[in-house]
């Protein structure tokens, strides 16, 4: 049995455990990252969260983030999970800015201010790429027009007609759940249903690969923005509400990096009791 610490944190309900590279690398073989997070996320028996990050600190000072879905699978990066990090290292360290490396690309993380127990960080998210596409998925009645967008992961991003999200006959639950793991999508998709409320505000729900319906996603907030600025003409500084909350984003032009703003907070530190070679 070994213990493994941890740091719970959230942005907008998207909670992610924090563990540091270093206190797992001597228990946990090359394969076990995987499983780890497929114990450790189980929200009934055991923490629970939508994934983890796990911090490796480079020789060179650099940081590099691994985010790992509650499902095991490994993803480019999170938003939400990247600022929770950076949040982590304010409360802990001071830091005010921070280059974290992902697999999808380095993500730059300012704090901005702090509210209470919210740290409010602005993040340097890339240059999005937006491409329309009609699809078609087995099981669902006829063609989807959407758009299939990149920041760093993939992305499918819709814009049903009805106030509950739902589309084509089905909850946006459902028909997330079909499009994210259609094999039109090499490796699995995260999907968005994106309403328009205003011409500076869109309201958005998210079905995410490798862990359902969430209350907020970071990339997800930046795919919904970036499509709604370029096929519903929405201005390029909005508001994108999810039902854990709003972030606000600032895309200052197509080639320009997406800036996102948003807070999170620092749950809980604690110790989990693994059992490795039952993992
Ligand atoms: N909630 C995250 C996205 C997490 C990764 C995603 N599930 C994937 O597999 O790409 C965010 O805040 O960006």
């Amino acid at each position: 049995m070994s213990l493994i610490s941890f740091v719970k944190a959230h942005a907008r309900g998207n909670d992610f455990l924090v563990i540091e590279e270093s206190a797992v690398e001597s228990v946990l073989g090359h394969r076990q990252h995987a499983a780890l997070a497929r114990k450790l996320c189980s929200r009934n028996t055991s923490i629970g969260a939508d994934g983890i990050e796990f911090v490796d600190r480079r020789a060179d000072g650099s940081i590099f983030l691994r985010l790992f879905n509650a499902d095991g699978s490994e993803a480019e990066l999170s938003g939400n999970g990247t600022r929770c990090v950076a949040a982590w290292l304010a409360q802990s360290e001071g830091i005010q800015e921070v280059d974290l490396g992902t697999h999808g690309g380095v993500r730059r993380c300012k704090l901005v201010r702090r509210e209470g127990a919210e740290w409010w960080i602005e993040s340097a998210m890339g240059v999005p790429r937006v491409m329309p596409r009609t699809i078609e998925i087995a099981g669902v009645d006829g063609p989807i027009a959407g758009a299939m967008v990149n920041v760093g992961n993939p992305h499918f991003v819709i814009f049903p007609e009805a106030e509950d999200f739902s589309s084509h006959g089905m909850t946006w639950q459902q028909l997330g759940a079909k499009i994210a793991v259609d094999p039109l999508f090499r490796f699995g998709t995260n999907v968005e249903f994106v309403r328009v409320k205003s011409a500076e505000e869109i309201e958005f729900r998210i079905f995410e690969r490798g862990c359902g319906p969430t209350t907020s996603s970071g990339t997800g907030t930046c795919a919904s923005s970036a499509a709604a600025i370029k096929l519903r003409g929405v201005a390029r500084k909005l508001g994108a509400i999810a039902e854990g909350g709003g972030q606000s984003v600032e895309w200052p032009s197509d080639d320009a990096e997406m800036m996102l703003t948003g807070p999170a907070e620092i749950i809980c530190t604690g110790e989990a009791e693994v059992q490795f070679d039952l993992l």
